[in-house]
């Protein structure tokens, strides 16, 4: 990028705005509030830029950052009793740009009902209606240049390749689910098969093949890196964040004022006039909250920090996707050798390559009604208390377990073995991935000790909840039916994972290998929820010029991948920040 802050000049600003994580959020309001030249936007980033490093920019080096802490944060949770005790790894982008750099680049949005239900809790200017626009403004639709709204800052569009195997998996997938291949999926409802977009970029011609080749288009390269030359935003990065601090007024509410940060060995401290803005994603942020004193005083008196501000909902609520798969050998490798138009996209396409395949079904699509109603009556045997926020969000998941119009699961087509650490990836494979839409399952992130570099405590509870076992393996039953369809007849060989032994026809097995098999996939939220630790405005509750826009507000998780819908509330945060400063100055 070359343009970050000089060291020098950063710590002497004095900023309006400070962004604290130069992520995906964090991007979208460091260009949209600098906008207005009157103000003045520092932002802090842990890791470091990598705009224009090769990994970051290839669709194909995902498995070369994944685990490395160059690009990493590479965090675990503790040992999961849904998952017999495992312990999971959770990625994210420590970099500008955040984990919209590391990520698969699935662009998905979710359906409309999912939106609609965040206002359950009473949170209002959340629905579909209201944020359907920001997802326009952020996304820039290379497939449909028909659609004019859609030319925003990030680039997507359908993978200018064709494996040969996906058409007929899409039928066999419909065929199977009783479904069809929606006509548009992504505006608000999105049930059955369909090839997905990516966040690609294919505006680049490479040097060496004179051919237009594919790049990540991302947070930082599609947000930060076209308005760095603006006088009035500075970027700092590997600059960590350790707390913020607060100052209190007689009759007024705390004001967060300070940002302290490490940078090079020294903690340096820095001034907001207007705002402090967290968007450390969804594992950081409430971290972050609770390192500066705000948060469950039972879990702060532990960690042995002082209390500043009671907000017990700090931390709790993560809830994470899970996901397992099932793997067939098949009978050609070539079924799944791309037959794209640049020999780039086919060359690149065999070692590893973004998504192409997804969709969405009901549970009433994977099972009877009265095995529908078995999971249910199971788990609502186990609730006690009526009346908490908790009990009144797992008998709406519940609920929607039977609404035919909700999906329960997403299933991905990825074509190879689910191997992305891999250097040497099984290419005569195909994998269908099922993640639960909906868990039920939830759990918390919490700071361990006051030492802001010692990692929280992060427990998603996995699978812990059993109708989101019940939802899986059926899930993964179906998927597993899908290759012995008619339409996939001569090209799946045997199955490659899990081993033949297991029959997923017995749902006891199929729980079993749910059980041992799923992984977290990277798609937490909620442990800064609209409603509980922000108010509908995304400010933190009981403090004044403290705000919180990342992953982590999500109150409830959607179906589909998350980023688009980071962009867009990103992208609708900053209209709010920018109303609330016109409506200031014009009382003044
Ligand atoms: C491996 C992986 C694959 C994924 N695949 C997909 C996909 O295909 N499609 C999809 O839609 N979603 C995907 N996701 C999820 C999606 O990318 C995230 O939900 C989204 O990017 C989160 O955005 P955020 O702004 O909340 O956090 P982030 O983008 O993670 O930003 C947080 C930023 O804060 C910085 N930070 C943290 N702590 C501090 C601190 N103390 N001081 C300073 N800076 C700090 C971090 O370094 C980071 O840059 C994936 C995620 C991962 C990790």
């Amino acid at each position: 990028m070359g343009e970050n802050a000089e060291p020098a000049r950063f710590l002497a600003s004095r900023f309006d705005y400070i962004i604290v994580g130069g992520g995906t959020a964090g991007s979208v309001l460091a260009a949209r509030l600098s906008e207005d030249a009157t103000v003045k936007v520092g932002v802090l980033e842990a890791g470091k830029s990598r705009v224009g490093d090769a990994h970051v920019d290839s669709p194909w080096g995902i498995s070369q950052m994944l685990s490395n802490p160059e690009y990493d944060w590479a965090l675990e949770t503790t040992p999961q009793a849904g998952t017999n005790g495992r312990v999971h790894h959770l990625s994210g982008g420590k970099m500008l740009g955040g984990s919209s750099g590391i990520n698969f680049m699935s662009y998905c949005r979710p359906s409309a009902a999912d939106i609609d239900h965040w206002g359950r809790g009473g949170i209002q200017g959340w629905t579909w209606g209201e944020l359907a626009p920001y997802y326009s403004k952020a996304q820039c639709l290379e497939h449909d240049v028909s659609r004019r709204d859609d030319l925003g800052s990030i680039k997507t569009c359908l993978p200018k390749w064709d494996l040969p195997i996906e058409p007929a998996m899409i039928d066999a997938l419909n065929t199977a689910a009783g479904t069809v291949m929606p006509s548009d999926p992504w505006y608000g409802n999105h049930l059955g098969f369909y090839k997905s977009l990516s966040t690609l970029d294919y505006g680049t011609t490479s040097e060496a093949t004179k051919q237009r080749c594919p790049t990540r288009s991302y947070a930082a390269s599609g947000y930060l890196a076209p308005v760095m030359h603006r006088k009035n935003l500075q970027v700092l990065d590997e600059a960590t964040v350790c707390r913020v601090s607060l100052v209190t007024e007689p009759t007024k509410a705390p004001r967060a004022r300070w940002v302290h940060f490490w940078y090079r060995g020294s903690c340096h401290r820095i001034l907001a006039t207007r705002e402090i803005i967290l968007c450390a994603g969804s594992l950081h942020s409430p971290h972050l909250l609770e390192l500066s004193g705000i948060g469950d005083p039972d879990v702060l008196h532990t960690a042995g920090i002082p209390c500043q501000v009671a907000l017990p909902d700090v931390g709790n609520n993560l809830r994470e996707h899970p996901m397992a798969s099932v793997t067939y050998h098949l009978q050609t490798p070539e079924d799944i050798l791309p037959r794209g138009p640049t020999s780039h996209d086919r060359k690149q396409n065999t070692t590893a390559c973004p998504f192409s395949l997804t969709g969405f079904l009901p549970y009433t699509a994977l099972a009877p009604a009265d095995k529908i109603e078995h999971t249910i009556a199971n788990a609502r045997s186990g609730i006690t208390d009526t009346d908490t926020a908790t009990t009144r969000t797992t008998t709406h998941l519940l609920a929607r377990l039977q609404d035919p119009e909700s999906a329960a699961v997403q299933l991905i087509g990825y074509p190879r073995g689910l191997n992305l650490g891999s250097q040497s990836p099984d290419r005569g494979s195909y994998s269908l991935l099922v993640i639960g839409s909906h868990p039920i399952s939830h759990g918390s992130c919490h700071v361990q000790s006051g030492d802001p570099f010692a990692m929280p405590r992060i427990d998603p509870g996995i699978l812990q909840e059993s109708p989101d076992v019940d939802v899986l393996a059926a899930g993964v039953a179906f998927a597993d039916q899908v290759f012995h369809s008619k339409h996939l007849v001569g090209r799946i060989a045997e199955r490659a994972h899990p081993g033949p032994s297991i029959d997923f026809t017995d749902p006891n097995q199929a729980k079993e290998f749910v059980r041992q098999s799923a992984v977290a996939f990277n798609h937490s939220i909620g442990t800064c929820a609209m409603g509980y630790v922000v108010d509908d405005r995304l400010q933190v509750k009981g403090v004044a010029g403290l705000r919180v826009v990342d992953a982590s507000v999500i109150p409830l998780h959607i179906d589909g991948n998350p980023v688009s819908t980071v962009y867009a509330l990103a992208e609708r945060a900053s209209d709010l920040i920018r109303e609330e400063s016109r409506r200031r100055l014009s009382t003044l």
